[in-house]
């Protein structure tokens, strides 16, 4: 299901957070935000998955308005993974992946055979099968995470929304989660600071810097090294990754970008 955010701007306490936000994931793309702290990625997705209204434009989830579907409508289309990663449900961990299928449920209404199905799918999926009875406010932060996406998945929604996915997670996970992803050829919209993770799972990425898009396109055309000078302020060289081809950002973790401040470099 295609996904089109159109001019979007949205402000948080007075103060214009994002501004002139056009984003389209086409059915079944991987698209991906990367920018700074601060620079606006979750303030977008969030009013993808509804929890903020935009000020200005809007998000059309397959041509509809988001804003015009009932919150069923919306939870049986997009599902999400917001960077609130609450420790307080007490609640086990095969509860809270069953809360991925309440908006097919009328009030009150029991499991049935589909929903124990989707959540059973879902544990396996994230390598949480083994874990349905713990509590969720027992896991760590990773275990959480993965138990989240699961929800995510048992919801069966037609969009994905992952606010950094792989935070918390090793890199077994992490590289777990992004074949998941590929795999699973949803439409996604996905927050990452993890650039070559971008590189490699995202058709198509958007450079957020101060609210505002300052690139867009495929990874090997947006990810050079004079704009992570500009707008990460780094050092970087692109290389092409040795097992995989894509787009290798090679970081000097040394000095950041226009060298260290004087005092720093002289004590080096
Ligand atoms: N509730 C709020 N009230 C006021 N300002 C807010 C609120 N929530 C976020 N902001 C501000 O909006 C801006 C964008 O925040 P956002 O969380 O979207 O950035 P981000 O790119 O996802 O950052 P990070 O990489 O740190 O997660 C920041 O300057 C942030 O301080």
């Amino acid at each position: 299901m295609r996904i089109a955010i159109e001019d979007l701007a949205v402000s948080l306490s007075g103060r214009t957070v994002v501004h002139g936000i056009d984003v389209i994931a086409e059915d079944g793309e991987i698209v991906g935000l990367v920018g700074p702290n601060g620079s606006g990625k979750s303030t977008v997705l969030r009013t993808v998955y509804r929890h903020l209204a935009p000020d200005a434009g809007r998000v059309l989830v397959g041509g509809t308005d988001i804003r015009t579907l009932t919150p069923a409508q919306s939870a049986q289309r997009v599902a999400a993974l917001p960077q609130e990663r609450g420790s307080d449900f007490e609640l086990s961990v095969r509860e809270v992946v069953a809360m991925g299928r309440t908006p097919y449920k009328r009030a009150f209404a029991g499991e049935d055979g589909t929903d124990t199905e989707l959540v059973a799918a879902a544990l396996e999926r994230v390598g949480m099968a083994g874990a349905g009875r713990r509590r969720f406010s027992a896991l760590s932060g990773g275990e959480r995470q993965r138990v989240l996406l699961a929800r995510a998945l048992a919801q069966d929604p037609r969009v994905l929304v992952l606010d950094e996915p792989t935070n918390h997670l090793d890199v077994r996970h992490q590289v777990e989660l992004l074949a998941l992803l590929r795999e699973q050829r949803r439409t996604t919209l996905i927050a990452l600071h993890d650039l070559n993770a971008a590189a490699s799972v995202c058709d198509r990425l958007h450079v957020l810097h101060d609210g505002a898009l300052v690139a867009s396109g495929a990874p090997r055309e947006v990810l050079t090294a004079d704009l992570l000078a500009e707008v990460f302020g780094v050092r970087v060289a692109v290389v092409e990754h040795p097992l995989t081809g894509d787009p290798l950002i090679a970081f000097d973790h040394r000095s950041p970008a226009g060298g260290l401040p004087g005092a720093v470099a002289a004590a080096r």
